[in-house]
C-alpha cells in the first residue's frame, strides 16, 4: 500500500517521540511491503520561530495533501510564562484541529500487567482496565466566542458553546464504538450547572433509542474524576466535551502507568491526525528520557483508523507490549532501571520485525 503521511514533530519532546514512532512505521513498511512517504512540517513554537505563525499555510497544505497526520506535541515555556504573549503555540494546535475538522479525539485507556506494581493505584483496582474516551475536539470553551479581556483589563471571559450537530456527530461514533466493545456509553458532563451540558444530555438521550443494545449512563464530571480512579473497570466508552475530556484523560493515564503511555486519534472529516495525549514536556526535551509509547501507539492507531491496516497496527501494539513486559521502559515508569527514549524506539522497531520473522 502506498500512502502519504504528514509529520508534525512540534516542540519540546515532540520531535524525539515522533522519531521513535517513525522507526516503528518503517519496520511495518519493511515487514509488510508498504510504501509510506513522509513530509515534515512546522507547528507550534517551532513554526512561530520559522514563520511567525503557529500553524502556517504551508503546514496546512502538507496536512491536506496527506492521507494521515502524525503529530508530536507543541508548547514552550517562553510562552507559558508570558501571559501577555500575542501569539502562542497552542493557537497552532487549536487552529489545526478547527481547520482540519478534527472533531473527535479518541483516547484509549488500558492498564499494563507488567506495570501494575509501578502504579500509585492498587493493582486489584486497575488490572484489566480497558475503556476509551471520546472527547469532542473542535467546540466548547477552547473555541467559543466571545473571549478576551475587558477594556480596563480587570476582567477576562471565555465562552462555552455547543450545537446539537457538534454533539450528534461525536456521539454517533461513541455509540458505534460501544456496539463493538462493552455496549455501554457514559456521558460525562456538568448538566447540574451548565446549559451546554444539558444540551449534551438531551441530544444523547434522544439518540439512545437508535442504539437499543447500548446502555447509556450519565455522570457529572466531578464524580467521574473520582470514579475513574476508584473503579476504572466500570467504564467502557466515555463520551464528553472538549475540556472535560482533556482533563480526565490526563488523570486516567495514571492507570496506564504514565501520561507518556496514552495515544490518541483525532478523527477528521477528511484526514485524521494521531498524537500522544501529552504535551511538550519541555523539562525533558533533548534528555533522552521521554516515554515514546504514546507516540508509537498513536502510529498504530494511524495504521488502523486511516489505512485500515489492522494486522500492521496490532504488530506495533504487540511489540510495545513485549517491550513493556521485557522492561524496556523510560524513567517515568521505572526510576531505578530505565532505558532511554531512543532505546525504547529501537527495541519496539526491532521487536516488530522479530515477531513477524522478517
Ligand atoms: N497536545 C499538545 O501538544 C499539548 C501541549 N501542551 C503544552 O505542553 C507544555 C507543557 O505542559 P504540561 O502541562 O507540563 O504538560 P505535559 O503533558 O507536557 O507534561 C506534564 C507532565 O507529564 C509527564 N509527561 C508528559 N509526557 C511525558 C512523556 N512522554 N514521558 C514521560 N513523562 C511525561 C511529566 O511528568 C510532565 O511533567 C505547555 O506548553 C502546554 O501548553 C500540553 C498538553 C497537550
Ligand atoms: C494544549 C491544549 C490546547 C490541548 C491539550 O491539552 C490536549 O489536547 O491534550
Ligand atoms: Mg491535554
Amino acid at each position: 500500500m502506498k500512502k502519504k503521511i504528514a509529520i508534525l514533530p512540534g516542540d519540546g519532546i515532540g520531535p524525539e517521540v515522533t522519531k521513535q514512532a517513525l522507526k516503528s512505521l518503517k519496520s511495518i513498511e519493511e515487514a509488510f511491503g508498504h510504501e509510506f512517504t513522509y513530509t515534515e512540517a512546522h507547528v507550534g513554537a517551532a513554526a512561530i520561530d520559522a514563520t511567525g505563525d503557529p500553524f502556517p499555510q504551508q503546514t496546512e497544505d502538507v496536512c491536506r495533501a496527506a492521507d494521515a497526520i502524525l503529530f508530536g506535541a507543541i508548547g514552550h515555556p517562553k510562552y507559558d510564562n508570558d501571559p501577555k504573549a500575542k501569539v502562542r503555540p497552542e493557537q497552532g494546535l487549536l487552529a489545526m484541529r478547527k481547520k482540519l475538522n478534527l472533531f473527535a479525539n479518541v483516547r484509549p485507556v488500558k492498564s499494563y500487567d507488567a506495570l501494575l506494581s509501578k502504579s500509585p493505584l492498587k493493582e486489584s483496582i486497575i488490572q484489566g482496565t480497558d475503556f476509551v474516551v471520546f472527547r469532542e475536539l473542535t467546540g466548547g470553551i477552547y473555541f467559543g466566542q466571545p473571549r478576551g479581556r475587558s477594556e480596563d483589563g480587570n476582567q477576562a471571559f471565555d465562552t462555552c458553546n455547543y450545537s446539537k450537530e457538534e454533539i450528534t456527530r461525536i456521539a454517533k461514533l461513541a455509540f458505534q464504538a460501544a456496539g463493538n466493545r462493552g455496549k455501554k456509553v457514559t456521558l460525562v458532563d456538568k448538566a447540574n450547572v451548565l446549559a451546554t451540558s444539558r444540551l449534551w444530555r438531551e441530544t444523547v438521550q434522544e439518540m439512545a433509542s437508535d442504539y437499543p443494545d447500548i446502555q447509556l449512563d450519565f455522570m457529572f464530571v466531578d464524580n467521574a474524576a473520582m470514579k475513574i480512579i476508584q473503579n476504572p473497570k466500570d467504564f467502557d466508552v466515555v463520551l464528553t466535551e472538549n475540556m472535560f475530556g482533556d482533563i480526565i484523560t490526563d488523570e486516567a493515564s495514571v492507570i496506564a502507568g504514565s501520561l507518556g503511555m496514552l495515544p490518541s486519534a483525532s478523527i477528521g472529516t477528511a484526514q485524521s491526525l494521531f498524537e500522544p495525549i501529552h504535551g511538550s514536556y519541555p523539562q525533558a526535551a533533548g534528555k533522552d528520557i521521554a516515554n515514546p509509547f504514546g507516540a508509537i501507539l498513536s502510529a498504530a492507531m494511524l495504521l488502523e483508523y486511516s489505512f485500515g491496516l489492522v494486522e500492521e497496527s496490532k504488530a506495533i501494539q504487540d511489540a510495545v507490549l513485549k517491550a513493556v513486559d521485557d522492561g524496556f521502559v523510560t524513567e517515568d515508569i521505572d526510576r531505578e532501571n530505565p532505558v532511554g527514549t531512543e532505546e525504547v524506539g529501537d527495541k519496539v522497531a526491532a521487536y516488530i520485525k522479530e515477531m513477524l520473522a522478517v
